[in-house]
């Protein structure tokens, strides 16, 4: 038997995997990852006496240790263990990527497929190089389908990723103008993300396509097993019939010539293409019509990602996990169709922009001033070149100054918009609003 398989019969027996001695280990199987901070491998010893069931390693000074594994490198093992597990179980395996909007049509989807199948989605972000392997180890035998969220922010993760997954089913939510840094340009967007369509070509998979999205067309082009959907074409359409305080649509099934109207507790008309995905991978894994009205309605965002709240003071869209020039031209733009007395943005600044961050903050201050949304408190050193110029935007270098300001003026009876890069943790403003 090779080393994986012997890992994966120990893993089997195990109650799954564990990454951090600071968790329960009792009985788990913890591999001992390196990181920015810490070497996994010095906790080996205690998380064995704690009652781990096994653990991998990749110091051989551990070698001696009973039930421990000693591999070449600790994080390929995690990933080639997740692939094992995969082909083991051999159900199929829906991955999601995308620019934006990745995490909420996971939750949809996973949320419709729920009327209909046992599925395993990916929990919270957790999209990555160990995110994705951990996800993909988190699904036991009971589990009918998998929705696994892909992230990336360099070419070539999707493919690495899709290696691992071997998905059956794909959906690129849409591409732009995020991690620039890394990907170089839009174009790069383009190529990295569509590294999911390439791997469901060269695998026969399907893929389902937003064809209204000119980009993800260009990038199918060569695609023949591909399933659409979007506002005006495909086999799912739909329209947005309200969009403020949430959003509601009207949709349409072109094969059963079926019309539903639902209404959702989503903000922002950003997500109506959200939705359609959801609809339409719930459609064709046949989901019946009303249960994926039912999960939609139900469905309710979480984690500052464009969530509603009202405070005792004010009312907030709070959308403070992440922020890229595509995913906060919409934000703002729906902003601006609020109706609503005394509108206040809080921005923090883009991350990840590498040499566009200039020229992208500088068109997010055009944006605001378009808009007309004016009062505006901007969070960030981005700001400082581009935001001094009008008297109605308040400057600070970080949340804390914010803060400051929040507690000795506090703002009352406004509808505020809070979107920043996650790295401001602009969610911490929340008590002083
Ligand atoms: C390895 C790990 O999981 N680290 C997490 C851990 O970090 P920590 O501060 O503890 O330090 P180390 O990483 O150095 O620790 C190494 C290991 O040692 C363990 N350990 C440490 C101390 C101790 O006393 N005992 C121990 O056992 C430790 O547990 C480690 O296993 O905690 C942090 C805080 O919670 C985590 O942030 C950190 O998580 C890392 C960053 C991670 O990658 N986690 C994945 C599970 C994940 O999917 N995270 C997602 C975020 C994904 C993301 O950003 N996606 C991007 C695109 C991806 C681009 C890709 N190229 C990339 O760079 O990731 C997107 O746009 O969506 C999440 O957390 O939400
Ligand atoms: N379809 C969309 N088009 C543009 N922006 C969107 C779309 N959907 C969501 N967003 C924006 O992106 C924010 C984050 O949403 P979500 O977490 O679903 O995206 P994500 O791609 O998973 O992001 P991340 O990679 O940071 O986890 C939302 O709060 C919203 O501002
Ligand atoms: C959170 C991470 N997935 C992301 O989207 N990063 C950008 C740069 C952000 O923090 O907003």
């Amino acid at each position: 038997m090779s080393q994986i398989a012997n890992i994966h019969q120990a893993f089997l027996a195990s109650k799954g995997v564990s990454t951090d001695s600071r968790s329960n280990n009792k009985g788990f199987m913890f591999f001992a990852l390196k990181g920015a901070n810490f070497d996994g491998n010095r906790y080996v010893d205690s998380v064995m006496k704690d009652g781990a069931a096994f653990a991998v390693a990749d110091d051989e000074t551990l070698s001696g240790l009973t039930n421990v594994f000693i591999v070449e490198d600790v994080l390929t093992t995690l990933q080639e263990l997740a692939r094992f597990h995969r082909r083991y179980l051999n159900i199929p395996i829906l991955a999601i990527t995308g620019s934006n909007g990745k995490t909420t049509t996971k939750e949809l989807v996973a949320a419709v497929l729920k009327e209909k199948y046992a599925i395993k989605a990916t929990s919270g972000n957790y999209n990555n190089h160990i995110g994705v392997p951990l996800t993909l180890l988190s699904i036991n035998e009971s589990i009918e389908l998998g929705v696994i969220e892909m992230g990336a922010n360099h070419i070539g993760e999707i493919e690495a990723l899709c290696k691992i997954v071997e998905p059956n089913y794909g959906i690129i939510t849409n591409v732009g103008k995020a991690h620039l840094e890394g990907f170089g340009s839009f174009e790069g967007v383009k190529t990295a993300k569509g590294e999911l369509y390439q791997y469901l070509k060269n695998t026969n998979g399907k893929v389902f396509i937003n064809a209204d999205n000119p980009h993800l067309n260009q990038m199918a082009a060569n695609l023949s097993n591909r399933i659409d959907y979007g506002p005006n074409h495909g086999k799912i359409t739909g329209q947005i019939t309200a969009d403020y305080p949430f959003v509601a649509i009207t949709w349409h099934s072109h094969e059963t010539k079926k019309s539903h109207d639902i209404s959702t507790k989503l903000i922002g008309a950003y997500n109506l293409e959200n939705i359609l995905s959801a609809i339409c991978i719930g459609y064709t894994l046949g989901v019946d019509e009303a249960a994926i009205n039912k999960a939609l309605q139900a469905y309710s965002p979480s984690n500052n990602r464009s969530q509603f709240i009202q405070t005792e003071n004010n009312q907030i869209i709070m959308d403070a996990y992440n922020a890229n020039p595509s995913s906060m031209q919409v934000a703002l733009q729906n902003f601006a169709r609020v109706d609503a007395e005394n509108k206040i943005l809080i921005i923090g600044g883009m991350k990840e922009l590498g040499s566009d961050s200039l020229s992208e903050h500088r068109k997010l201050i055009d944006t605001i001033k378009e808009l007309n949304l004016s009062q505006a408190m901007l969070v960030g050193e981005e700001f400082n070149d581009v935001a001094h110029d009008n008297k109605k935007f308040k400057c600070f270098t970080t949340t804390e100054e914010l803060i400051d300001s929040l507690r000795a003026a506090p703002i009352k009876n406004a509808y505020l918009l809070i979107k920043g890069s996650r790295s401001n943790k602009l969610e911490e403003v929340l008590p002083y609003l």
